[in-house]
C-alpha cells in the first residue's frame, strides 16, 4: 500500500506555545485514521501543515514522497474540510460545490447531488444564512465527493445532529469500500467514530502519544464484569482504568490484555469479559504521562 504521508521532526511553535513538538509520524495510503487529542492536542495544526496550509517552525513533511506547500503537483490530492471553513459572503452551496469540482480532478457530481439529498441541504440559501449543521454538511459533502486521495476531516461533522453523523459515517464507509484512499478524521467522539477507523494517532500536547491500529490498542485493555473478589483474582496487580459498581457486580477496566490462562480463570469465576471502549482508553491515556504508557505497553 505504501505511505501517504510522512511527517519527520515537525515542530510549530507559537510565541510561546508549542502547537505540535517534534512529532514524527505516518500515514499509510488507503487507511482511515482516527486523529485524537484533547482540546489543543496539536490536530488541527498537524492537519493545515500537512495540507500545506500552515508553515511548520522545524521538521519536514513529505506527501506522496513530496513537500506540499505550494506544490501543485501535490495540493490537488488532498482535501481539508474543517468545521470553521470560511465561504464567501453571498456563496451558496451550488457554487461552492462547482468551484471544488473545478479544484478537484476526481469530483463526483452524482455523489454530490446524492448527499445533497441525504442531507436535506436547501441549495437557495446563502452559506451564510445556513444552520450550524448545514453548513457542517456542505463540508462533509464536498470531503467526500472530491475523492481526493487524502481527505482530512476536521471535526466537520459537529454541527449534525446524531441521525446526520451516521448518515456520514455510513457514506464515508461505502463510498471508502468502492474507492479506498487515506482518510484522516479527528474528532471528540472517539466511540462513535472507532467503527470507522482502522489507525489511531493519539496527540498529546503537540506530541505522538499513540501511533498504532485500533485493533492493538483495544487488545491494551480489557473489562471484567462480575464479583469484585473474582475480578481482582484475575486482574491481579494490572492497572485499574475504571470500576463501575453494578449492584452486587463490578465493571473494571484494566490495562493489559489477558493471557489465555487468565481468561480460562475468568471464565471459571463466571467473569463477562467485554471490549473496551477507545474513548475511555484515550481519555486515560491523555491524563498519564508518556512514561507510564511505555510501561503499561510492555505489560
Ligand atoms: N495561530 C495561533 N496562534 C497562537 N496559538 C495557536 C495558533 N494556532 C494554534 N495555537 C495553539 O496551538 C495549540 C494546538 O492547537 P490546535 O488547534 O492544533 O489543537 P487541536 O488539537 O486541533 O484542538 P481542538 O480539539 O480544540 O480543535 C493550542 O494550544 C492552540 O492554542
Amino acid at each position: 500500500m505504501g505511505t501517504a504521508i510522512e511527517v519527520k521532526n515537525l515542530s510549530r511553535r507559537h510565541r510561546s506555545v508549542a502547537a505540535l513538538d517534534d512529532v514524527t509520524v505516518s500515514f499509510e495510503a488507503n487507511t482511515i485514521h482516527g486523529l485524537l487529542g484533547r482540546n489543543g492536542a496539536g490536530k488541527t495544526s498537524l492537519m493545515s501543515i500537512i495540507a500545506g496550509q500552515d508553515w511548520p517552525s522545524e521538521g519536514e513533511v513529505r506527501v506522496f514522497g513530496q513537500r506540499p506547500h505550494e506544490n501543485e503537483a501535490v495540493l490537488p490530492r488532498m482535501c481539508f474540510v474543517r468545521e470553521d471553513q470560511k465561504y464567501m459572503d453571498d456563496a451558496k452551496p451550488g457554487h461552492v460545490f462547482t468551484a471544488a469540482s473545478l479544484a478537484y480532478p476526481n469530483w463526483d457530481a452524482d455523489l454530490a447531488q446524492r448527499l445533497i439529498e441525504d442531507f436535506h441541504l436547501p441549495m437557495k440559501t446563502k452559506i451564510n444564512k445556513l444552520s450550524r449543521g448545514q453548513r457542517s454538511a456542505v463540508a462533509v459533502i464536498i470531503g467526500l465527493a472530491c475523492r481526493a486521495n487524502i481527505t482530512f476531516f476536521d471535526e466537520p461533522y459537529i454541527g449534525l445532529d446524531a441521525a446526520a453523523r451516521q448518515l456520514f459515517y455510513d457514506r464515508l464507509l461505502e463510498d471508502y469500500a468502492e474507492n479506498p484512499r487515506t482518510i484522516v478524521v479527528s474528532s471528540h467522539l472517539i466511540d462513535e467514530i472507532a467503527p470507522l477507523i482502522e489507525h489511531i494517532v493519539l496527540l498529546d500536547r503537540g506530541r505522538v502519544l499513540v501511533d498504532e491500529s485500533a485493533d492493538e490498542l483495544r487488545e491494551r485493555a480489557v473489562t471484567l464484569i462480575g464479583r469484585w473478589d473474582h475480578v481482582q483474582d484475575v486482574i491481579g496487580g494490572r492497572e485499574i482504568l475504571r470500576r463501575e459498581e453494578l449492584g452486587r457486580l463490578v465493571r473494571v477496566t484494566v490495562l493489559g490484555g489477558l493471557g489465555a490462562d487468565e481468561q480460562a480463570r475468568a471464565r471459571e469465576l463466571d467473569l463477562d469479559i467485554a471490549p473496551v471502549s477507545l474513548q475511555q482508553l484515550v481519555v486515560h491515556l491523555s491524563a498519564r504521562q508518556g512514561a507510564t504508557l511505555e510501561t503499561a505497553k510492555e505489560a
